[in-house]
This record gives structure tokens, C-alpha cells and sequence, in this order.
């Protein structure tokens, strides 16, 4: 059995399981960041994602509260004036030219690089990856999907989080203070999965899930009550958020 939590999204979430943070080139709102920020002892802007973090902090007595330890990337994205910034500030700019790996999977070497991103160690948030293009979605899912072996991988928007849970059960706790009530178990990935459930307004009793069959999407969260799922093979789930406020600092 897996115990999951999402307890890095709320406003005041303490540093009890270290994680690794990796903005990536989306939007996000300033609440988003700041709530993955303070839960982070790590954070790395994957080469736009630098302009994403510059711009949404607004000025530069804000910036330099919430310098990243590293930007990487092609470096085909990152702004000057951002580049410049940054630079001045500190903040190392590492350029990989390596046109086989997207700057996703550049950021994601740096963490494995600090030795800390085993399954059992230290957990990563990517800020991002959730939508915007096809080919980048599809990207992070399938992604994720390979690492979730060797890492603890949650993807975070201002709409949704979601992360793939392996065959087996899963005990998910509900925070439903910023959860909204809409849920998915996605089969990205695999032929095909037999799934149960309890906690969704919807719940499954061994049916099988497939991408050419049923597809579990718009399922509810429970109120109050958590979620158990039982997978035969990997299969993604998501939630939405609820409406996150857009000016906090
Ligand atoms: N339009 C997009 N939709 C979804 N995700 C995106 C998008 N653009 C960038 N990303 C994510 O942000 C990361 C950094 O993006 P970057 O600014 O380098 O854009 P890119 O050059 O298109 O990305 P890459 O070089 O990795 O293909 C990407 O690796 C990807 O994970
Ligand atoms: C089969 C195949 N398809 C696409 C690319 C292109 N590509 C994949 S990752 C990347 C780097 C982006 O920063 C680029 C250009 C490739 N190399 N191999």
C-alpha cells in the first residue's frame, strides 16, 4: 500500500518531506508559486521557465525572494533581460545543447545529479507540464510514467494536480479545502488496467480501463472522505484544484 498526499500545495505547508522543485515554461498564478515554493529546499526553472517565474513575481523586490538554485536548458526560451537578472543575482545558467532530451528531462538529471530524488528520498513538483502544447503534455505524462519507479513525480497547474500511481493500492489523502471535486484515473500508457475504487462518486469494482475502452474522467471526489484505488498496471490520476488566488505577495 502507498500513502499519498498532496499537502505541498497548501499555503502553509512546512518542509516535512524535502522536495525538488522544477518550473517549467507554463503559466502559473503567484499563489501557485508561492505555496510550491515554500515546500521546496530545491528549485530549478527548466530554460522559459525562468521567464514564467520572472514575470509572474512582477518587480524585482519580489524576484529576489524567490531566486531558483539553477536555470537550465537549450537556452532557446530564456529572455535576456531574464537571463541578465538572474546573472547578476546569482543564479547559475547552465546551457545543454542536446537536442534528444527536452529541458524537462535536463532539470530532472540536475536533481538526480544532488543525489536526492530516489523513490524513498526526496519527492519532485513540476510547476506546469499539464497543458499547453500536445506534444509537451504528452511528454510529461509518458514521462512520468517511466520515472515512476525510480521517482516521486507530481505535476501541479493552477487547475490540476496529478502523478502516476503504479499497480497497486493507494491510500490518497483528500484535502478538500483546496481540491475541487473533479478527478480522473487516466490509462496513459498501458494496454490495459483492472481498476477499484472507493471515495469517487463514481467508483469502479475490478473493470477494466482502457484508452480504447472506459476512461474515467469528470469522476467526483467524496466529500470528506479519501480515496483507495487498486490498479493492476500504472495508471495517472488527477484532481483539480480550486480556484487559487492570483495576487498574494
Ligand atoms: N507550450 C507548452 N506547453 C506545455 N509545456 C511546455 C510548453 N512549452 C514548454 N513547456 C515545458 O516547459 C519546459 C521548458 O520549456 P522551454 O521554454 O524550453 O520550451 P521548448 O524549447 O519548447 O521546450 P523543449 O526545449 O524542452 O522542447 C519544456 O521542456 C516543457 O516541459
Ligand atoms: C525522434 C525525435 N523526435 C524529436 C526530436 C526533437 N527533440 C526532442 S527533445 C528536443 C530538445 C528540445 O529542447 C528536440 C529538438 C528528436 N531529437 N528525436
Amino acid at each position: 500500500m502507498t500513502t499519498w498526499d498532496v499537502k505541498f500545495l497548501q499555503t502553509d505547508a512546512s518542509l516535512d518531506q524535502p522536495r525538488s522543485l522544477i518550473i517549467l515554461n507554463q503559466p502559473f498564478t503567484l499563489d501557485l508559486i508561492q505555496r510550491v515554493w515554500q515546500s521546496s529546499r530545491w528549485r530549478a526553472c527548466a530554460d522559459g521557465g525562468a521567464n514564467r517565474l520572472y514575470d509572474t513575481l512582477q518587480n524585482d523586490e519580489n524576484r529576489v525572494k524567490y531566486l531558483p538554485d539553477l536555470i537550465k536548458g537549450d537556452l532557446d526560451s530564456l529572455r535576456l533581460d531574464v537571463r541578465e537578472f538572474y546573472t547578476k543575482n546569482g543564479v547559475p545558467v547552465v546551457k545543454d545543447e542536446d537536442q534528444d532530451s527536452t529541458d524537462l528531462m535536463k532539470c530532472v538529471q540536475e536533481v538526480d545529479k544532488r543525489g536526492l530524488s530516489g523513490r524513498q528520498s526526496e519527492h519532485v513538483v513540476l510547476l506546469g507540464g499539464l497543458s499547453g502544447r500536445l506534444d509537451q503534455t504528452i511528454h510529461t505524462l509518458s514521462y512520468l510514467h517511466k520515472l515512476r519507479k525510480t521517482h516521486t513525480v507530481f505535476a501541479v497547474t493552477d487547475d490540476n494536480v496529478g502523478w502516476v500511481l503504479d499497480s497497486g493500492e493507494h491510500d490518497i489523502e483528500i484535502d478538500h479545502s483546496f481540491l475541487g471535486q473533479t478527478c480522473g484515473l487516466l490509462p496513459v500508457g498501458v494496454a490495459k488496467t483492472v481498476l477499484s475504487t472507493r471515495g469517487l462518486r463514481w467508483n469502479l469494482d475490478e473493470q477494466e480501463s482502457s484508452f480504447g475502452g472506459l476512461v474515467s474522467t469528470s469522476n467526483h471526489l467524496v466529500p470528506g472522505e479519501n480515496v483507495w484505488v487498486k490498479t493492476t498496471d500504472p495508471i495517472w490520476w488527477t484532481m483539480e484544484l480550486k480556484p487559487l488566488n492570483t495576487h498574494l505577495i
